[in-house]
């Protein structure tokens, strides 16, 4: 699997936990920025992510902020994306399960590094369940194209 990565200043740090959380994993990981925590603008390195994710260049990609929410409303602006805000195990499992989230987004000021971690291997590890779920993703990605 190949995931995209990216995040702002204020998600710097656990970025760099969630690469080398991957990495030891044998993830392949391709790093968007930014790479410090000068501070910068959020969209500007979740859209690469996203667009890499949309384009198919990765499989999946995940955005770090302070919140989360900055980097996972950019990332959902880019056509293809489903990018769930995850703080719990049980939702980044779900977001998998039934919403085929192809991006997660986390917020370094609101948890802790072994639960982020913890969450990021939830929802790379779980499979999209399809079935019922499936009709429901096509009514939300047929709004793209309204
Ligand atoms: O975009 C965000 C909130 O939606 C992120 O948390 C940013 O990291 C945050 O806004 C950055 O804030 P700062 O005061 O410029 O560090």
């Amino acid at each position: 699997m190949k995931i995209a990565i990216a995040c702002d200043h204020g998600g710097f740090r656990l970025k760099n936990v969630l690469i080398e959380n991957m990495k030891a994993q044998g993830v392949e990981v391709v790093d968007f920025g930014t790479y410090s925590e000068e501070s910068c603008d959020y969209p500007d390195y979740a859209s690469k992510a996203a667009k890499a994710v949309a384009n198919g260049e990765c499989d999946r990609g995940v955005v770090v902020c302070g919140t989360g929410i900055g980097v996972s409303i950019t990332a959902n602006k880019v056509k293809g994306i489903r990018c769930a805000l995850c703080h719990d195990v049980f939702s980044a499992k779900a977001t998998r399960a039934h919403n085929d989230a192809n991006m997660i987004a986390m917020g370094q000021r609101v948890i802790g590094e072994g639960l982020a971690v913890e969450i990021l291997n939830a929802w790379l590890h779980t499979e999209f369940e399809g079935g019922r779920h499936i009709k429901r993703i096509e009514k939300m990605m047929a709004l793209e194209r309204e």
